[in-house]
């Protein structure tokens, strides 16, 4: 298993617990929609797969190995790439390119090496002629595309996106899908667009009563 959590307990200081014994096994090459109604703590699951939050009780494996201390996360959030929902959770760079380059840089990639790959993720997305924008000027859809593409410049072996087509255009989203569908990653797929799931995720998952059930 890629991914695995097992019996997640979890509530937001002050706040009802969200989730209740949630597990989730995410195996190479899978693609996994998650869905569920809002607040249903799909993203909090997310988070809680890249030690952002921790449960309160249950574990969280990755690679084979138990991931407990923010060591063991550093290394889940390199091979595992998290799309959040706001794109303005992971933009905070001057200009797109900066943006994507920051991953490869913090990896230890010399800058010339780390443009190459801006270059290399932005043609892959189709987004050169947003390569030298500033990100705050973006339209809410160009920065979720860019927000993807700082994720695919790390070439995680795990993509988990939540909601990746909010703010997209019919013909984005459509792009959007044959890109996804073409990666050999893993996938976990939050999503409230029935067509784009059907599209990507051959299995459901359904998060219910703080639980991941069959759908
Ligand atoms: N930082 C926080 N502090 C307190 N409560 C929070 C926090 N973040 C989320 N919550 C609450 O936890 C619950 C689960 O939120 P979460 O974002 O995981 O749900 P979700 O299933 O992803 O929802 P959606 O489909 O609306 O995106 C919600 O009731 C939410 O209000």
């Amino acid at each position: 298993m890629l991914l695995e959590l097992t019996d997640i307990h979890f509530g937001y200081p002050g706040h009802a617990p969200v989730l209740r014994g949630a597990s989730l096994r995410v195996g190479a090459g899978e693609r996994i929609a998650l869905v569920g109604a809002n607040g249903s703590g799909k993203s909090t699951l997310l988070r809680i797969a890249l030690g952002l939050i921790r449960p309160a009780s249950g574990t969280v494996q990755a690679f084979g190995q138990p991931r407990r201390s923010e060591r063991d996360f550093h290394e889940v959030r390199r091979r595992v790439g998290l799309v959040f929902q706001d794109p303005d959770d992971q933009l905070f760079c001057p200009t797109v390119a900066e943006d994507i380059a920051f991953g490869p840089l913090n990896l230890g990639k010399s800058r010339a090496e780390a443009l190459q790959m801006v270059d290399d993720v932005l043609d892959c997305l189709a987004l050169s002629h947003l390569r030298d924008r500033v990100t705050h000027h973006l339209s809410g859809g160009e920065k979720r595309l860019v927000t993807l593409a700082t994720v695919l410049v790390m070439r995680p072996e795990v993509l988990l996106l939540d909601e990746p087509t909010n703010a997209l255009d019919p013909a984005n989203a459509a792009r959007l899908r044959d890109i996804l569908c073409a990666l050999p990653q893993a996938i976990v797929l939050v999503s409230h667009d029935p067509e784009f799931r059907a599209a990507l995720a051959p299995r459901t998952l359904h998060l219910r009563d703080g639980q991941v059930q069959p759908d």
